[in-house]
């Protein structure tokens, strides 16, 4: 399932919005089995740090390093806003060729939501389906940007449950979140750390 040795690194790696420059000289390393938490003020940048690392963003300067699939979890569920959730579920399934679709359903508590179509399902119901996605393409490497938000409490234990077992079993994630997660050993990046001294964060 997973890559042999999974890496995510950045190197010297800067980004900016518009005119502003969001952080600069920002560098880490994760390796297979390590956790990654990000955390920031709103608008400091943690989405496009995650932008970045995906190669959705080009950074302004600096480098960054995958090696093995990629897993992205964001506010978009990618999955068709008129089909019953089984039914759009199934398509990524049969793509990513998942094995234990009726597992990872009852594991994100989405059985009774199968016939539910997509559009009407509520924010944390999105998200644990969501999650289901991307627990089905079984990437070694997660970046996830604010997966608890709309969450209650059980659905945010699930989650760092997941990033446990997923890290457990060889994955990198890294995680964006204005809450904390229960998942031993994770580091932390501050990525106020890396904003340049001379702009205000609200700028
Ligand atoms: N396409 C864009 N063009 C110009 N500025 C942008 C663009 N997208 C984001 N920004 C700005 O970049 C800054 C960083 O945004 P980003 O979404 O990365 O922050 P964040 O740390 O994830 O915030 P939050 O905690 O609110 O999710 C913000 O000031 C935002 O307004």
């Amino acid at each position: 399932m997973q890559a042999l040795s999974p890496v995510l690194s950045a190197h010297d790696l800067a980004c900016r919005r518009g005119d502003r420059l969001l952080f600069r000289r920002l560098s880490f390393t994760l390796g297979a089995g390590a956790a990654c938490h990000v955390t920031g003020a709103n608008g400091a940048g943690k989405t496009t740090l995650i932008r970045a690392l995906a190669g959705l963003t080009m950074p302004y300067a600096g480098e960054v390093r995958r090696e093995g699939a990629l897993g992205l979890l964001d506010e978009r569920t990618g999955l068709d806003p008129d089909l019953p959730l089984g039914r759009a579920l199934a398509f990524w399934f049969a793509l990513d060729g998942v094995v234990e679709a009726d597992a990872i359903m009852t594991r994100l508590r989405l059985d009774a939501l199968a016939e539910v179509p997509v559009r009407y399902l509520s924010t944390g119901q999105k998200k644990r389906a969501a999650l289901a996605r991307m627990v089905g393409q079984q990437a070694p490497i997660w970046l996830l940007d604010e997966p608890l938000s709309g969450l209650d409490t059980a659905s945010q234990g699930l989650v760092s449950a997941l990033v446990r077992e997923h890290c457990t079993g060889g994955g990198i994630a890294l995680i964006a979140s204005h809450q904390p997660l229960n998942v031993p050993g994770m580091t932390s990046l501050a990525i106020e750390d890396y904003a340049p001294a001379d702009q205000d964060e609200d700028a």
